[in-house]
């Protein structure tokens, strides 16, 4: 069931806005445009996910709603055309998640970007380190009101243990001076176990100079609070660090990826499998490693048009996913695919890719209103013994042979005769 997000606004326009970009993001709305009908529904037995509450309403006009919201536990945005100090400090004293002044689109933007944080923050582990019990206290509760995954630790050496323990966890944030491994030492030992890429680590520190700052950043930190800091502050580089690791990581993984199959590309299936082999020698484990061509796929091209095309290489990654599960299995380019599989025998490894071959070679591949058939081909080396390279060439020569016999077969390397 869609989360609900209660939008507490007497503009019937920026309402509407509100509720479409809320909508975008998957949330169900429930608009209320005054106080009175704001405490009707949070008496009611409707749940919220949270609420975005418009400072002035006719019937409160001086934030009220807002301590209403919290109040039923219900997390709040509050969206200001009040620019004012006095207002921005009585709203920050309240545990809201953020407040937004509604001065241009961007407003609404960043509207956006909040709610969808506030969605998808659990996934991001932060580990809080601190001998201080108040400060630890202060910004696990700020870190809370965002929905992260918070863990705590009171010492370097605690920190380290926790982080074993969690391999979810993304960023430390730390305090520079702790009993037994101050904050300095943890980010000099994070740098060895974690690249940048995979850990983020924000250092705070109440030195009044700047000394700390240069010290935390040289050792491997990414950023630098100093204590005390407003929340907003806070928020700002808590969420530029988490929002550069997860764009870090799409990236990643776009590179990594054939955009029309959503396997692994031919980069990263030998970046991993060269990374396999070697194990696999070490720890005796039998494996497999295949090459798998479509039959003609030019003729399919040719007489069906490449969007058929495209949509037959989803179709046949489908299949594979179907009947090899726990394979690595990735796209190498055009129409050819590779397979590398563990603890199978020779037999076991036959049976599952001659399986998907038969039922490939029977099944009309639906496209708009017509039905497409094909065949593929495989090459297999079984428990190849030289390099990665090697054995896809010694692969390869099987799928050779395997199209030279009349296609639509498997061929095990060194049994084609
Ligand atoms: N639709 C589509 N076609 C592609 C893609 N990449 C490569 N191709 C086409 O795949 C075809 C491969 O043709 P060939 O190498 O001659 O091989 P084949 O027709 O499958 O013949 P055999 O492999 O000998 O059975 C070419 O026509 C390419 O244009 C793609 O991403 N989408």
């Amino acid at each position: 069931m869609a989360d609900r997000l209660l939008v507490v606004e007497d503009s019937k326009p920026i309402a509407r806005v509100i509720c479409q970009l809320a909508e975008s993001l998957g949330f169900e709305t429930v608009v209320a445009s005054t106080l009175a009908e704001v405490e009707t529904l949070l008496h009611g037995d409707t749940k919220f996910f949270a609420a975005t509450v418009d400072y002035a309403l006719p019937d409160a006009p001086d934030g009220e709603a807002i301590p209403c919201v919290l109040s039923h536990g219900v997390q709040a945005v509050v969206m200001t055309g009040k620019m004012d100090d006095i207002t921005r400090q009585k709203i920050l004293a309240q545990a809201v998640v953020d407040y937004i002044p509604k001065e241009n689109s961007q407003a609404f933007l960043y509207l956006k970007r909040i709610l969808h944080g506030q969605q998808v923050n659990h996934e991001n582990g932060i580990l809080v380190v601190d001998d201080s019990l108040a400060t630890r206290n202060h910004v696990v509760e700020l870190l809370m009101r965002r929905n992260f995954t918070v863990y705590v630790a009171s010492d370097g050496v605690k920190a380290l243990e926790v982080l074993e323990q969690h391999p979810d966890i993304k960023m430390v944030i730390t305090d520079l001076e702790m009993p037994n491994m101050d904050g300095i030492e943890l980010t000099n030992e994070l740098r060895k176990r974690y690249s940048r890429d995979r850990m983020s680590v924000i250092g705070i520190s109440g030195a009044s100079n700047g000394i700390h700052s240069a010290r935390f950043i040289k050792n491997g930190a990414d950023d630098f609070l100093r204590k005390p800091f407003c929340p907003e502050e806070f928020y700002c580089r808590i969420t530029q660090n988490i929002e550069s690791l997860n764009n870090i990581k799409q990236i990643q993984r776009a590179a990594n990826t054939d955009y029309l199959t959503e396997l692994p590309n031919r980069r990263a299936f030998i970046q991993i499998a060269q990374n396999k082999l070697p194990k696999y020698a070490e720890q005796g484990v039998i494996y497999g490693l295949a090459m798998l061509d479509i039959d003609y796929f030019k003729k399919i091209n040719d007489n069906y048009g490449h969007d058929a095309g495209d949509n037959v290489l989803k179709m046949v990654a489908l299949y594979m996913r179907k009947h090899l599960p726990r394979a690595m299995l990735a796209r190498l380019g055009g129409e050819e695919f590779a397979v590398l599989m563990e603890g199978v025998d020779e037999d076991q490894l036959f049976t599952r890719l001659d399986d998907l071959r038969r039922e490939l070679s029977v099944a009309q591949l639906p496209y708009e209103n017509q039905q497409i058939s094909l065949t593929i081909s495989i090459g297999v080396v079984f428990n190849g013994t030289g390099s990665l390279a090697s054995q896809m060439n010694e692969a390869d020569q099987a799928l050779y042979n395997a199209k030279e016999n009349g296609r639509n077969q498997v061929v095990i390397s060194g049994q084609e005769d």
